[in-house]
């Protein structure tokens, strides 16, 4: 099975992929995390790698920055390639007082000022959520474990420099947690296609302390979450 941006056999992929923005980061999941990795796909180095975790078939792919790329390879991963289970781990910026660098958080919905919902939605705003039973999942694993996991809401957008004070003090009266790229694109595109998404960040800014991590540590970092995500959903 080709598609204009993966090129695998059309069972290369296991039902439940994990989404990373950055594909040397997917690179990294498979090879700290996965058991009998193979690297599936390598069109336009977007890396793609199907092995195990604790017996069960799981795959990791990069999606790229912003929703335009990320709505893409899962469209491509849901209808070429049988993927049901789609969730993001990637990177944010945090806006809420609470949040310090390398916290978790765990995007229940997420607002955006995109326009790319809209145009499939006949000009209307969708409100882009989790699948209830990911977050489920996820919250049950959290709970039981007694990890120090923030639930709420993000917002994606299409701006990472654009970030006007204004505007931010606005996400932040709505209680808005972090800031990234993706979310809202990929919860509207599962959605069409009767798919299960969720999302689950690493604070690597802080938006108000103006604190970053370095671009190895978004690289090679972010093991807590990654563990959470795969020992919740194998649970
Ligand atoms: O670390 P990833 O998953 O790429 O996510 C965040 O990082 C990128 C911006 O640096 C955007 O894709 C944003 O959503
Ligand atoms: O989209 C993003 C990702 C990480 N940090 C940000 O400030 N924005």
């Amino acid at each position: 099975m080709t598609t204009p941006h993966i090129s695998a056999p059309s069972d290369a992929f296991a039902a439940t992929c994990l989404l990373p923005g950055d594909p040397l980061r997917a690179k990294f999941i498979a090879e700290t995390f996965l058991e009998d990795v193979t690297c599936v796909t390598s069109v336009r180095n977007m890396l793609g790698f199907t092995g195990h975790y604790k017996g069960q078939p799981i795959s990791v792919m990069g999606t790229g920055m912003g929703m335009p790329s990320c709505v893409l390879y899962s469209t491509e991963l849901m209808e070429s390639f049988g993927v049901k289970r789609l969730v993001r781990v990637g990177s944010c910026g945090a806006i809420h007082e609470s949040l310090k660098l390398n916290d978790v958080i765990v995007a229940h919905s997420a607002s955006t000022d995109s326009n790319m919902n809209r145009r499939q939605f006949a000009g209307m705003d969708y409100s882009s959520a989790a699948s209830p039973r990911l977050l489920q999942k996820l919250l049950n694993y959290v709970d039981t474990q007694a990890l120090p996991v923030a639930v709420g809401s993000v917002f994606s957008t299409d701006h990472f420099y654009g970030s006007a004070p204004e505007q931010l003090k606005t996400l932040q009266q709505m209680g808005i947690l972090a800031v990234e790229m993706e979310s809202a694109g990929l919860y509207a595109a599962a959605a069409r296609h009767r798919a299960q998404a969720l999302t689950v960040l690493t604070v690597s800014d802080n938006l108000i302390h103006q604190t970053q991590l370095t671009p190895q540590e978004r690289e090679a970092g972010f093991s807590t979450m990654i563990e959470i995500t795969l020992n919740a959903l194998v649970g």
